[in-house]
């Protein structure tokens, strides 16, 4: 390959055949080129549908023609109820930030359950961001939230309307990749505006569009802040508001291991194949009875294996 004719770049976006790139290696940092993949196909073809996600790093010819994708870190997937698989919304990351809100929307740890689920499937580190404090952030709520806190994950309350918090949040997110998720309004396009002002951020808008589509219910987006030295110092992957996330990737048996606070526990049932469910002689439900494992997260297991559960039936039946 003569690489005098090659270029570096990170996907930004991209829909079908087409993607935006920067970070390209050359002269201008901020360079942005809209290059397409030959045949739509690549050598690593492990997502048919989606070849390419927001930090995905390729190789591309002169005449911005994408050739290969550069092995991958990790990726942060989620399942995609419709093709029945998983599917890539963002590559390489250091962290993923699971977004929700006081308010209103209300605080809810199902979807940050799941979310977290997907995170330590995906072994990406976790981030836990509440926004919306200016509207009051009740007792119980804060005692929902130290749950994840005694996980080890680190939990942030923040507001966009009034900036409480944000310092903190923007110095977790500094020099790293970040991707974002979080169910619809709890102010993920606000949030992206506020750190990139320039930007007109019209994802709502966008994916709303693109859904109706046939490809791209897919549309996530990577957002660059650049310093006053030219380089940039936060790199943010947007992902497309969800309204519930799937868990179809795991099995029944193995959903208790994404609990760590069940750790303790686990291996004390009486029997092996323990579901925690309705067994007797079940450690797990011993000890959410006797206020050792959270309600919220029982709950939260409980209904996540009742719908794998079904979904195997389905699937053999
Ligand atoms: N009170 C309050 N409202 C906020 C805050 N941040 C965002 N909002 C409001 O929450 C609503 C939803 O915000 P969006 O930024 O559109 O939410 P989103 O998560 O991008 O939602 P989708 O576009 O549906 O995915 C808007 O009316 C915002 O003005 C905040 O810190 N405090
Ligand atoms: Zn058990």
């Amino acid at each position: 390959m003569n690489e005098v004719n090659h270029r570096h770049g990170t996907v930004l976006w991209g829909a079908n055949n087409i993607f935006a790139l920067g970070l390209l290696s050359g002269e201008d940092p901020r360079e942005t080129w809209e290059c397409r993949l030959k045949g739509k196909r690549l050598k690593v073809d492990d997502d048919p549908y989606n070849p390419l996600s927001p930090g995905d790093r390729v190789m591309v010819d002169r005449h911005g023609t994408i050739l290969e994708r550069l092995p991958r870190a990790n990726a942060f997937h989620r399942w995609n109820i419709k093709r029945n698989n998983l599917q890539t919304l963002a590559a390489n990351l250091d962290q993923v930030v699971i977004m929700g809100s006081v308010g209103t929307p209300p605080f809810r740890p199902r979807f940050l359950d799941r979310a977290l689920i997907c995170a330590e499937y995906d072994s990406v580190t976790p981030i836990i961001a509440i926004n919306k404090t200016d509207l009051g952030v009740t007792d119980e709520v804060l005692e929902r939230l130290a749950v994840y806190h005694g996980l080890g994950i680190p939990v942030l309350l923040f507001s966009v309307e009034t900036g409480e918090g944000m310092p903190e949040l923007l110095s977790l997110l500094s020099n790293r990749v970040t991707g974002i998720v979080g169910q619809s309004g709890v102010g993920k396009s606000s949030l992206l505006q506020s750190i990139f002002p320039e930007v007109v951020i019209k994802i709502g808008e966008v994916s709303e569009k693109y859904q109706r589509g046939r490809h791209t219910t897919t549309l996530a987006r990577m957002y660059l802040h650049w310093s006053g030295d030219g380089t940039p110092d936060l790199k943010i992957i947007d992902t497309p508001g969800v309204r519930e996330l799937g868990m179809n990737f795991i099995t029944p048996a193995d959903l208790s291991f994404y609990f760590k606070d069940f750790d303790p526990y686990r291996s004390q049932c009486a029997f092996s194949s323990c579901t925690h469910d309705h067994e007797p002689g079940c450690a797990v439900t011993q000890a959410f009875e006797d206020d050792l494992i959270h309600p919220d997260r029982y709950e939260s297991y409980l209904r996540i294996l009742q719908e794998l559960t079904l979904a195997k039936q389905r699937k053999y039946e």
